[in-house]
């Protein structure tokens, strides 16, 4: 049985913070706010790794109230979804994902982003997609308020 899943997240930029986007640091006058390392394309690819196991969302399963994993890496949690996914016996087929935002340039960090995220997850980067795009100067994202990130997976359940 093959399902699929979506995930979507949104982080504001803050002062005096790394940016991190799929387990990288990206050099940036801001980074992302958050309660963990804020990497929102992991967030959002989690999510999606989540919805196919018909599983509860990343904050079940790290509460952003745990003072206990503030400042997670947010690899540790596609390792946790790599565990669930073990438990249904489920194998990840591929992930897709774009990151929405007006500035830094991300793209050029897409190989080492894929190269940290399937190693996490226990796949090959080819398996992973990573794109990106502004969103034309227009709303919260083309203020350069934050940035946002949309993902999909599929899994085979055998
Ligand atoms: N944060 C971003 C946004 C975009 N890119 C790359 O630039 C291309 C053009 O983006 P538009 O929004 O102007 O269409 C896009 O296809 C990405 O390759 C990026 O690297 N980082
Ligand atoms: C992993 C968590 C833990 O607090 O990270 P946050 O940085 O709070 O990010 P968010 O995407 O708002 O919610 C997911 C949380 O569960």
């Amino acid at each position: 049985m093959f399902r699929t899943g979506i995930g979507y997240d949104v982080h504001q930029f803050a002062d005096n913070r790394p940016l991190i986007l799929g387990g990288v640091e990206i050099p940036h006058s801001q980074g992302l706010a958050g309660h963990s390392d804020a990497d929102v394309l992991c967030h959002a690819i989690a999510d999606a790794i989540l919805g196919c196991l018909g599983l509860p969302d990343i904050g079940h399963y790290f509460p952003p109230t745990d003072a206990s994993i503030e400042g997670i890496c947010s690899l540790d949690i596609l390792a946790k979804c790599r565990e669930l996914c073990a438990e249904k016996g489920a194998e990840i087929q591929n992930v897709d994902s774009t990151m929405i935002a007006e500035c830094p340039k991300v793209l050029p960090h897409a190989a080492a982003m894929k190269i940290k995220i399937s190693d996490a997850l226990g796949i090959t980067p080819e398996q992973i997609g990573i794109k990106a795009t502004t969103n034309e100067t227009m709303g919260f994202v083309g203020r350069k308020e934050g940035i946002a990130a949309l993902a999909n997976a599929l899994v085979e359940i055998k």
